[in-house]
């Protein structure tokens, strides 16, 4: 590109930057509307779906020579999470473009509206050289990925819609890499939200008695750490990466008895409960795990009960873990990498995304998805203040989906299991 075409393409990408999508109001239309534009420039179908009210989805649609061909899914997501402005350089939907280092500073700089740009970016530059798709490419800008996807991307995996797109793969986000190697995941780690919580005889302050809720709820956390730290070692010791662990930690405790001074300090509560963020690798086994929360963090004999706010599961219905193969029985995995290396870019080994992703609700369909957001020697600044994204990384990322959406797009060979898929 020369100079002028990046200028263009980083405003375009700063102009996407200011629409403050983030929650707990995302401003879904504007963002809905100026995608909605890019795509008119570039001649591509433009649907909005609203699966649900007030949250579109924005498909766009490249129509392949060869309709009879599984297509390719390029999604992204719209929304960002909340950023805390006073604690940013520079606020946080400005989108800033520091002239001395490149960087552009923005909440979704990295998470992940640079991926829904540079996507529509290489489409422009495959166009502006006569590329003609023999695949449909399909772009999904979806709602809602971080509060659950539940309203956006999966509502959208599961509609008539997406299964008459007949889609063969999906790319949707990765996580940035400090090191010259663009991070790839075949998988994820499942997320349970879980709930303990812990009765017991309420008392006088100064008392010594066994069966408090608080003493009840003291032995289950301890258990839960100690499960932690096992599972932290592992990480430590470099025998496992952070997505092949079970991850647990402790993110709210509640408990006590308030009075309008304060907390009551002289009586021993009869409720007690705490709340865990837990990510389950697909090579877990989940039925150990249940068990181990039945029996050790929230046994009833311990006056404990347990439920959980979220708990995505681990195997598909043939009792599978759901990943995506990363060897020769996914055609997709090869041309990625080969089209990676092809502009220059180099692949890490293939990872399990440590946290979730709107990926998991196509690999429960039984699709193979790919995670990877191209950016190499960046810090990962996801949900951080000041996350940021070189520009001249961004530009080299969309050269790198050039090259990817080129490989997959000519691709002629039927994948191999097309037909059973079909039968899902
Ligand atoms: C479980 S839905 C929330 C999704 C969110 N994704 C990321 C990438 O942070 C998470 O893992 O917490
Ligand atoms: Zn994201
Ligand atoms: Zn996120």
């Amino acid at each position: 590109v020369d100079n002028k075409d990046s200028l263009s393409i980083i405003s375009r990408f700063q102009e996407y930057l200011r629409i403050n999508t983030a929650h707990p109001n995302p401003t879904y239309n504007e963002a809905a509307e100026f995608i909605s534009s890019q795509a008119k420039t570039l001649s591509l179908d433009s649907q909005i779906l609203e699966f649900v009210k007030g949250k579109p989805l924005v498909l766009l649609k490249w129509a392949g020579k060869n309709p009879a061909l599984q297509s390719i899914l390029l999604n992204s997501h719209i929304d960002v999470v909340p950023a805390e402005h006073h604690k940013w350089v520079h606020p946080p939907f400005e989108a800033h473009l520091d002239p001395s280092s490149g960087h552009i500073y923005a909440r979704g700089s990295q998470d992940m509206k640079c991926v829904g740009l540079q996507y529509l970016e290489a489409v422009r530059k495959l166009q502006a050289s006569g590329f003609r798709p023999l695949r449909t490419v399909y772009l999904s800008f979806v709602p809602d990925e971080e509060i659950g996807g539940h309203d956006g991307a999966e509502r959208f995996a599961n509609s008539d819609i997406f299964k008459n797109m007949n889609v063969g793969i999906v790319l949707d986000e990765g996580l940035a890499s400090p090191t010259e190697n663009y991070r790839v995941f075949y998988g994820e780690r499942c997320p349970w939200w879980l709930v303990i919580k812990a009765t017991g005889a309420p008392g006088h302050g100064a008392k010594l008695y066994d069966n408090t809720a608080m003493e009840n709820l003291m032995r289950s956390i301890e258990s839960v750490r100690r499960f932690r730290a096992s599972q932290f070692d592992l990480v430590k010791a470099g025998l496992k990466a952070e997505g092949e662990v079970t991850s647990v930690n402790m993110v709210f405790l509640k408990a006590g008895t308030s009075s309008p001074t304060g907390f009551v300090m002289n009586l021993q509560p009869s409720e007690a409960q705490a709340g865990f963020d837990i990510r389950v690798p697909p090579t877990a086994d989940p039925v150990s795990l249940e068990r181990r929360i039945a029996e050790e963090w929230a046994p009833a004999a311990r006056n404990m009960t347990f439920e959980f706010k979220q708990r995505a599961s681990v195997y598909d219905k043939f009792g599978k873990p759901i990943v995506s193969a990363f060897d020769a029985s996914n055609p997709w995995w090869a041309l990625l990498e080969e089209a990676v290396k092809k502009a220059n870019g180099k692949l890490g080994k293939p990872e399990i995304f440590p946290a979730s992703t709107d990926a998991r609700f196509f690999r429960e369909r039984g699709l193979p998805a790919i995670g990877f957001s191209p950016m190499a020697n960046t810090p990962i600044l996801l949900h951080d203040h000041n996350e940021f994204l070189n520009k001249n990384e961004y530009l080299r990322g969309i050269d790198i989906y050039e090259s990817i959406i080129k490989a997959y797009a000519s691709y002629d060979e039927p994948a191999r299991d097309e037909a059973s898929r079909a039968e899902m």
